[in-house]
């Protein structure tokens, strides 16, 4: 893994995902042991999105974690800064409208959506405190946010299965399923590197979203942090 990657420099992480992108969907089940259809059918349950309410899914990749709500007829924009993964996404899904978008300077109006959601992207951008502030003014007054991120499991013991297999496990497997098996360290890496559910919780509320809470998933493997724009 080179240090631009540990540095999460916008080039190199959107470079790296393009690299990735025509295994993603495939590579992404197998890694997680089929349980990301579970995380994703949460986060859309979370999200609770109503016909007529407008969703914006940032660094939403090839669109996987976006269908669930054009699935409903509910209009939703797909937005990612990796090109690779916009091609891919556009050829999945013709009928979604894919975005190229950072999501630290989001090409949209203030108070253009009603919901802002971000399924495994926060934890790749530079500097996530700026990319809340931007998803604070692109939300409409009461207004909600969802974030989906890998966290921390809560039981002590399962934690420490989970790093083994995060930081032994993961990478070989990965060598076989992926183009770019270093981007499965940096994976690993980004995961342990990225802050408890708590702390993520003030980080949120630092950046001006009320009634700041979260879910655990999986005992913790991954949560889900949502709030509320006033
Ligand atoms: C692990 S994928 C998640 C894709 C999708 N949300 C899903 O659940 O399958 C992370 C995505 O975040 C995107 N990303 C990372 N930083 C970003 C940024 N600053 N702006 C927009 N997209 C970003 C990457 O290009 C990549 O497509």
């Amino acid at each position: 893994m080179s240090r631009a990657q540990l540095d999460k420099k916008p080039v190199d992480v959107a470079s790296m995902f393009d690299t990735v992108a025509e295994k993603y969907d495939v590579t992404n089940d197998v890694l997680s042991l089929g349980q990301d259809r579970l995380w994703r059918r949460a986060v859309v349950k979370a999200v609770d999105a109503t016909p007529g309410e407008r969703v914006l899914d940032i660094a939403a990749g090839t669109g996987t974690s976006s269908e669930p709500w054009a699935d409903q007829e509910i209009e939703v924009v797909p937005a990612d800064f990796s090109l690779g993964m916009l091609r891919v996404g556009r050829r999945r899904r013709p009928d979604m409208a894919f975005t190229a978008a950072d999501a630290m300077r989001l090409p949209f109006a203030d108070e253009s959506f009603d919901v802002v959601t971000m399924s495994f992207g926060l934890r790749n951008v530079a500097d996530p405190a700026t990319a809340l502030r931007e998803f604070l003014r692109v939300t409409k007054s009461g207004g909600r946010l969802l974030v989906c991120e890998f966290s921390q499991p809560v039981n002590k013991a399962f934690r420490t299965v989970y790093t083994n297999y995060l930081m032994r496990a993961l990478p070989p497997v990965a060598r076989r399923t992926s183009s770019n098996p270093d981007s499965y360290v940096y994976l690993a890496e980004s995961i342990r590197a990225w802050p408890p559910q708590g702390e993520l919780a003030r980080i949120i509320e630092a950046a001006g979203w009320q009634q700041v809470g979260w879910t655990n998933l999986t005992g913790g493997i991954v949560a889900l942090h949502h709030g509320t724009k006033r």
